[in-house]
């Protein structure tokens, strides 16, 4: 007989909630099992998310231990920090992913001082293609775990982006800027005055700026464990009217006498064997649009001969290689399913 996964997922009425629901939805290893929230529970599940339609009818029910209970996979896709007062609850045998940050970072002083509240704890960390200083890869570790850390949707990007440079000492580590454009999706959905779409639907605006943002110590944390020694980023996220997507650019400074070749060969080989990696063919650069809906970052790099830096752009839907896609991807790994079950890498266009 087959057995099937039960997975619950908290946070069923958020866009991250709703994005795992979509893709675990059609993923033939599991089935969809309690659905919850918070200030939605009680309604149906279609009044939050419409395009749900296969789960239309379950009832949101609220979360707590008691509902979460039962299942062998659960999702939270919450606040943080409800986040990990939840988790917290949950039994040791249930494997647990957590898409809000509260248990990325190692380090609890750089936690109190981006989040200001009691850190957590530490989970492997879920990012597959994470390059690890001895040249293993971060999926090793998600195998079999029963905790994991689904990575913040910005750090995903520059960090898939800039770490096949870090990984072969190519590029300096302690000089990179990182500049995103980046969607509304990924602020969730409570509603805030500067998210009106009267307001935003025509412009663009930095936030975050001049080093507050909070994923820059989990994307310094990222490029330590590749192996940077020192790892120096100014990073500025800018709000774009789109709904899904990021578009990393990412430039730091070549290691001096460096060859243009050995750039495009240490991205070229970082990620020839990796599913949901696609290094684009040269001169050819990453959009958003050609990532909506897939499991898929695309990277591009190049050497600015006259600057003395190298380009490199990833781009990616932050709600699903971003969020969601992450979660299913860790899941598998950790169930010791085939990687890239439930997941695609086909978008939706135009
Ligand atoms: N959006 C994105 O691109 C990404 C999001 N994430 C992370 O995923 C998590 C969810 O984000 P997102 O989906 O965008 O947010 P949303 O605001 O869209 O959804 C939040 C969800 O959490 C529930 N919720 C709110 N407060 C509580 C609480 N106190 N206790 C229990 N449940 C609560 C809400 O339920 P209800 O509606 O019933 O009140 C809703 O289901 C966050 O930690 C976010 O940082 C990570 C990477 C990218
Ligand atoms: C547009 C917008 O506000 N994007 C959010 C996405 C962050 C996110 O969701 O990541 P965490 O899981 O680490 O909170 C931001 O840049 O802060």
């Amino acid at each position: 007989m087959h057995m099937s996964v039960s997975v619950a997922v908290s946070g069923a009425s958020g866009y991250a909630g709703g994005e795992v629901l979509r893709l675990l939805s059609s993923h033939p290893g599991v089935e969809v099992g309690a659905v919850t929230a918070f200030s939605s529970a009680g309604d149906r599940l279609g009044s939050h998310q419409p395009h749900l339609r296969s789960l239309a009818d379950r009832e949101i029910l609220p979360t707590s231990a008691a509902t979460l209970a039962g299942h062998d996979v659960v999702v939270l896709a919450l606040p943080h920090g409800a986040s990990a007062a939840v988790a917290a609850e949950l039994g040791e045998g249930v494997l647990v992913l957590d898409c809000a940050a509260d248990h990325r970072l190692a380090d609890p002083a750089a936690w109190e001082a981006f989040y200001g509240t009691p850190h957590a704890g530490t989970w492997p960390y879920g990012l597959p293609e994470l390059i690890r200083a001895d040249g293993s890869r971060q999926r090793d570790e998600l195998v079999g775990a029963h905790r994991v850390a689904v990575p913040g949707c910005n750090v995903t990007a520059v960090t898939l982006g800039i770490q096949p440079g870090v990984a072969r000492g190519v590029v300096e580590a302690a000089d990179l800027v990182a500049v995103l454009a980046v969607g509304y999706s990924g602020a969730g959905r409570a509603t805030r005055p500067n998210l009106l779409a009267a307001e935003g639907m025509g412009s663009a605006v930095p936030y975050a700026v001049a080093g507050a943002h909070r994923h820059i110590p989990e994307i310094e944390q990222n490029l330590r464990a590749v192996g940077a020694e020192a790892v120096g980023l100014s990073f500025t996220p800018t709000l774009v009217p789109m709904s899904r997507g990021i578009l990393a650019t990412t430039t730091a400074r070549l290691v001096p006498g460096t060859d243009p070749a050995a750039v495009r060969a240490a991205w070229a080989e970082a990620y020839a064997d990796e599913p949901f990696v696609e290094l684009l063919p040269e001169g050819q650069w990453p959009s958003t649009a050609a990532t909506v809906g897939a499991n898929t970052a695309l990277v591009q790099v190049a050497v600015d001969e006259r600057a003395g830096r190298v380009v490199t752009v990833c781009a990616l839907d932050n709600l699903v290689k971003g969020t969601a896609g992450a979660a299913v991807q860790s899941m598998n790994l950790a169930l010791g399913l085939p990687e890239t079950l439930g997941l695609t890498i086909e978008g939706v266009a135009p």
